[in-house]
């Protein structure tokens, strides 16, 4: 089932012109700078605004045409936002702004215990807003979210009124509700923090245009993408299973091959593999402490700057990215179609 979005709007100063198709399930990572239309976009999912022109389907729905003159009510759309700001009733208990949503549902009280027991907000049900922190009345707002059992789920930058600890302290709940909730999610940010640890599908935008869209492991292996590849820790992404653990170590398996990280007891392990940590040898090396040396192939090559090159590298079905020096490219002879072993010397474990 896709999730299909075409959009055209124009303010004075600024177009929108956008369209992405992306998998409806998961998380779907709107991302790019301040002022290139996230939040538009999002509103015009939401249905609370009605772009100029336009279609966004959702699978075999059609929430707006404007061609054919279908805008589908906010309420009739099924789809929830959670906002920066949480935007709890002052006045009611967190009991009551949970069941806000939930009454006009045809959820139970299963639901209802299951969802505050994964945000970790039981304790907090007889307390009123005002008595909370910022990350623990996030997480009441995107409990009211879940609890309204939303068709899709709208996120509008929810962790960035938040200091580090706190965002910290949300990032797991909401990679909870990515993997357990199954009502895929539009989730706006410019944070790359939040993109890498929570994305699933990527939707790089800049001044109102869609750059580019596809799986967040895919995209973060261009080379053509600055957003992406002019950060300093510029790589890839890789979702993993854990194959086997033992107390010194344990053994992640992904499409290709297998690494070699420190003990980790998480269950869908996502790694980073940061080009700068990959090297390349032409032969496979002997006698090394890099304990991660995987044989992969050349795909291409791409200047990086004055002095360094990008290498994309295949490994089975993944995707690799290596930073090498120009004179380390030609004295290696690196060509597309070579094969060669990928040295990695640091994996990013989130
Ligand atoms: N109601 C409006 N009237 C006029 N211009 C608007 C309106 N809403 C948004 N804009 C303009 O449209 C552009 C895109 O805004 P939008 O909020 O979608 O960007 P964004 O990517 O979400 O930015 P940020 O990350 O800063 O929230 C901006 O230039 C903004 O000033």
């Amino acid at each position: 089932m896709s999730f299909s979005v075409s959009l055209q709007h124009r303010y004075a100063g600024f177009t929108l012109d956008a369209s992405f198709d992306v998998p409806a399930q998961g998380v779907t990572v709107l991302f790019g700078p301040s002022g290139s239309g996230k939040s538009t976009i999002l509103a015009c999912i939401a249905g609370l605004l009605s772009a100029q022109a336009g279609r966004i389907a959702l699978g075999g729905e059609v929430l707006f045409d404007r061609a054919r003159n279908i805008d589908v009510a906010a309420e009739a759309r099924r789809a929830a936002v959670v906002f920066q700001d949480a935007r709890l009733f002052p006045h009611m208990t967190v009991r009551n702004n949970l069941l806000y949503g939930f009454r006009r549902s045809e959820g139970d009280a299963h639901d209802f215990a299951t969802v505050t027991d994964m945000l970790g907000v039981a304790h907090l049900l007889d307390r009123r807003p005002a008595t909370l922190s910022g990350g623990e009345r996030q997480r009441v707002a995107l409990g009211r979210a879940l609890l309204a059992r939303p068709h899709l789920l709208l996120m509008d930058e929810p962790l960035a009124a938040l200091d580090a600890p706190r965002k910290q302290e949300i990032l797991p709940f909401l990679e909870r509700v990515r993997d357990t909730a199954r009502v895929p999610i539009v989730y706006v940010t410019h944070a790359l923090d939040e993109v890498d640890r929570l994305a699933d599908t990527l939707v790089l935008l800049e001044q109102g245009k869609v750059l580019a869209a596809g799986s967040l492991h895919e995209l973060s292996a261009r080379t053509d993408l600055p957003l992406l590849s002019d950060r300093r820790d510029a790589g890839v992404v890789l979702s993993c299973t854990v194959d086997s653990s033992d107390a010194g170590q344990t053994r992640l398996q992904f499409d290709g091959g297998m690494l070699i990280v420190p003990p980790w007891s998480g269950v869908r392990p996502r790694v980073r593999i940061r080009a700068r940590d990959v090297a390349i040898a032409t032969e496979q090396p002997v006698g090394l402490s890099i304990r991660n040396v995987l044989p992969a192939r050349v795909t291409a090559i791409a200047p990086h700057d004055d002095h360094e090159c990008f290498v994309n590298l295949q490994l089975g079905g993944t995707f690799l990215l290596a930073r090498v020096s120009r004179s380390a490219v030609v004295e290696l002879g690196l060509a597309p179609g070579r094969d060669v072993w990928a040295l990695i010397k640091s994996v990013a474990l989130s």
